[in-house]
């Protein structure tokens, strides 16, 4: 396998910070120089979970820097060359990719036509927003949306990113879906998105902490992909959106975490129904029980 070298360039106080999102996106090890230039670099495989990759450390650094901690310069190199506009530069790492048994995702830009009659396309241009279709937990996401879905749910899609698994749902015949996201980027991204996907056109999305600006009458399916923290604050709050029986459907659940999330999904009336793995993501269908 070849490896691409990723560099962040940093000031001192900020290395331990910018070695740990480096290691959250998937290194194995980061090496520190503080010679000349400060700099922080992980080595990646060369594959088409790059742009991904690069994509989620650009963002978690400007996370950084919206909360008020200086990372600058922040420059982000692959190979020693600078990215200056990764937002174009990634384009060249994205293309049309089966991801699972029905869904292909293509990008916007590229034309393709279905090689079966019962593929699906995701049309997508995520931009910054996290969810080009081919990461790990995206793809344990629709797999568990091609198992459950039946036709006619009501949904919500938790932390939208992109917008791909609300396009995914509506494809497999979900009747309403309602996206949130805390990311104001995200949710512009996942309109337009949304735009270029016919079957899309009637998803609602609004910016949302979780659930806590969302009142509908509680749904079939609850889906979110985001890091284990979160998820572990959004548990408590789906039990009162989603009906007696119904699906939660998660991911995003790094190896370590995994049976401390199982132990919460069961301490708040959920079964498990469904354990799935990809690489060192795991991801869950839960079913709420039913009340007495
Ligand atoms: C890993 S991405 C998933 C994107 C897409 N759903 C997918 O499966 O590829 C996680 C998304 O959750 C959003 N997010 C993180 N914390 C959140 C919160 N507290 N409330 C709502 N959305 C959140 C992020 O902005 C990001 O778009």
């Amino acid at each position: 396998m070849n490896w691409q070298a990723v560099s962040v360039a940093t000031k001192n106080e900020a290395i331990e910070t910018v070695a740990d999102i480096l290691l959250q996106v998937g290194a194995q090890g980061v090496q520190i120089n503080d010679h000349d230039a400060i700099s922080v670099t992980a080595y990646y495989p060369d594959d088409e979970q790059l742009g991904e990759t690069i994509t989620a450390i650009q963002k978690a650094l400007k996370h950084l820097s919206d909360i008020g901690m200086s990372v600058a310069p922040a420059t982000i190199t692959v190979n020693g060359i600078q990215q200056k506009d990764w937002e174009d530069n990634w384009k060249a790492y994205y293309h049309a990719e089966r991801v699972t048994r029905h869904f292909t995702v293509v990008p916007s830009w590229e034309t393709y036509h279905p090689n079966q009659i019962d593929e699906l396309p995701i049309i997508m241009d995520p931009k910054l927003a996290f969810g080009t279709g081919t990461h790990e937990t995206t793809r344990l996401m629709i797999q568990a949306l091609e198992n459950v879905v039946r036709g006619g749910e009501s949904m919500i899609d938790v932390g939208t990113g992109s917008g791909v698994l609300a396009v995914a749902a509506k494809q497999l015949g979900v009747a309403h879906v309602l996206a949130t996201d805390i990311d104001e980027m995200s949710v512009n991204v996942a309109k337009e998105n949304l735009r270029l996907n016919p079957v899309a056109q009637d998803v609602t999305v609004v910016a949302s902490d979780l659930l806590a600006d969302v009142v509908i009458s509680p749904v079939d399916l609850i889906v979110a992909n985001i890091l284990a923290d979160v998820i572990e604050r959004l548990i408590p709050q789906t039990t009162t959106l989603l009906k007696p029986g119904g699906l939660f459907l998660v991911s995003g659940i790094y190896d370590n975490i995994a049976l401390h999330i199982e132990d919460v999904l069961r301490a708040n009336d959920y079964t498990i129904v469904q354990k799935s793995q990809m690489g060192e993501w795991h991801g869950y269908i839960a079913q709420l029980k039913e009340k007495n």
